[in-house]
Formats: C-alpha cells, sequence, structure tokens
C-alpha cells in the first residue's frame, strides 16, 4: 500500500483529520490530504465510499464532525462565503439559470465572484471552453449535459478559481466530450489550479490526474502516482482494494 504525498511546498487544498459522522454512521474516517496548485488530484472509490462526503466539506456544504478542510490555509467551516471566491464546483449536472443564455449565465456568476466583462470577452471564455459560438447565446435549457459542463469551466476560468472541485463531471458523457473536458481540465491545471475529482472512470484518472486516490469505507486506502501507471495496472490496484 503506498499513500503518495504532494510534493509542492504550497498547499492550496488540505483535510486535517477530517471526519464525517451521519446519525452515528462514519461517512468519513479521519482524512489527512495536502493538494498543490496545478494538481489534479482524482478519487476513486465505490458508491457511498465517501467521495461526495469529502467534497461537500471543501465546500463548506456541510458541517465536519470533527477535524477540519482547509482552501488557501482557510478554515472552510468558519470561512464559507470567503472560501466561495477561490473556489469553482462542477457537480455531475452543473447547475445553471436554464432561462438564460451562456453569455448571461457566465455573466452572472462572474459578476458575483466579483469579475465584469465585455460581451465579447464573455463569448470568448465560452468559446475557449469549446462551446460552439452559435450556442452562446442560446437559452441553457436547450443544451445538452457536455456542453453545460463547459459553461462550468468558462465559469472557473473566468472567475480566476484557484480550486477546482468535481463530483463525477464526465458521468454520462460521451468519449468525445469526456475527452475534450479532460483537456479543459490539463489547461486550467497548466495556470495553476489546484483540481480535485471524485470519479468512476479509471482511464480518465490515469489520462488527467498527477495523483490518483482510492477511497473505502471512508478511508484513503492509496495514493498513486498517476504517470507511473497503466490505466490497467490502476485497475487491478482498486479492484484489489474493493474485493478486501
Ligand atoms: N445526508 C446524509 N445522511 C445520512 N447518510 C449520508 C448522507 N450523505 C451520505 N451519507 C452516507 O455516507 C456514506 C458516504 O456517502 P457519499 O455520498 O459521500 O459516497 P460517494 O463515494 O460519493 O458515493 P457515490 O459514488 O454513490 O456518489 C454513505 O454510506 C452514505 O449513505
Amino acid at each position: 500500500m503506498q499513500i503518495l504525498k504532494n510534493n509542492s511546498s504550497q498547499v492550496v487544498i488540505e483535510a486535517k483529520n477530517l471526519r464525517k459522522e451521519y446519525q452515528g454512521k462514519l461517512a468519513l474516517k479521519g482524512l489527512n490530504l495536502e493538494i498543490g496548485p496545478g494538481e489534479i488530484f482524482c478519487l476513486l472509490g465505490q458508491n457511498g465510499a465517501g467521495k461526495s462526503t469529502t467534497i461537500n466539506l471543501f465546500l463548506g456544504f456541510i458541517k465536519p464532525t470533527s477535524g477540519a478542510a482547509y482552501i488557501n490555509g482557510l478554515e472552510v467551516a468558519s470561512n464559507v462565503t470567503r472560501i466561495k471566491e477561490s473556489l469553482a464546483y462542477i457537480p455531475e449536472n452543473v447547475m445553471l439559470y436554464p432561462n438564460l443564455t451562456g453569455i448571461e449565465n457566465l455573466s452572472l456568476f462572474s459578476s458575483l465572484a466579483g469579475f465584469k466583462y465585455s460581451d465579447k470577452e464573455l463569448r470568448q471564455y465560452l468559446e475557449n471552453a469549446g462551446l460552439p459560438a452559435e450556442a452562446a447565446p442560446r437559452r441553457v435549457s436547450g443544451y445538452s449535459k457536455g456542453m453545460r459542463q463547459k459553461v462550468g469551466i468558462a465559469i472557473a476560468v473566468a472567475k480566476h478559481a484557484k480550486v477546482l472541485l468535481l463530483d463525477e463531471p464526465t458521468s454520462g458523457l460521451d468519449p468525445k466530450a469526456s475527452n475534450e473536458f479532460s483537456e479543459l481540465l490539463l489547461n486550467l491545471s497548466n495556470t495553476g489550479t489546484a483540481i480535485f475529482m471524485a470519479t468512476h472512470d479509471i482511464f480518465r484518472s490515469k489520462a488527467v490526474g498527477t495523483r490518483v486516490g482510492i477511497m473505502r469505507e471512508g478511508e484513503l486506502v492509496e495514493v498513486l502516482p498517476a504517470s507511473d501507471l497503466e490505466a490497467n495496472e490502476l485497475e487491478k490496484v482498486y479492484l484489489n482494494h474493493m474485493h478486501l
């Protein structure tokens, strides 16, 4: 078993003995984790392993039973509003205003983060995220899942998010959309954004991850360097843990 540490001297996303109990049941059993700028940490684990609980603690959606989550050195639970300024979140279904266009959604979310852009700049952000130019002025209610994910990435870039949290973002995307999404993540990590992604996709984890963590019953049981492994080796390690 291997727990590979963050090799950067800077820490952007951190968990210290992070625990979460729901009605007497431990969902997260004392997580310790440090993620540096530009890292893509992929978290694998079966349904119910504690992946969403971890993300929700980093987002400040729920409070830890004990221990703490930190973003840029700030404890999340007591700085929820400030944390949101530097953070972007992409769930399986990106939450956008369906009656607004792609441009209007991007304008709204970036202005909430304190950034005002011209129409031309907004269109450019959307285009850079891979949204077809003709789609930008259309209502989001007619967008596909992949298009909504692209708007989510455009929002993250436009608000200069230092941290991006993703919960199963590629589930239900076709291989081309999923591949394009991976490219966007790599581009974003190259600008220094720290990325934490919960996923079931072993292949994508290998393709985009810096490190890959395996969570089982609320515990991080292994952390591996993605680059040293073939996808089938990673799958073997994963399955070994699941059959323990
Ligand atoms: N609000 C809640 N109330 C009670 N139990 C919960 C709550 N949220 C999660 N749990 C429990 O905590 C454990 C971890 O759930 P979590 O959603 O974090 O897992 P997950 O790894 O994200 O699973 P999935 O892959 O299905 O999304 C599970 O046993 C789940 O039933």
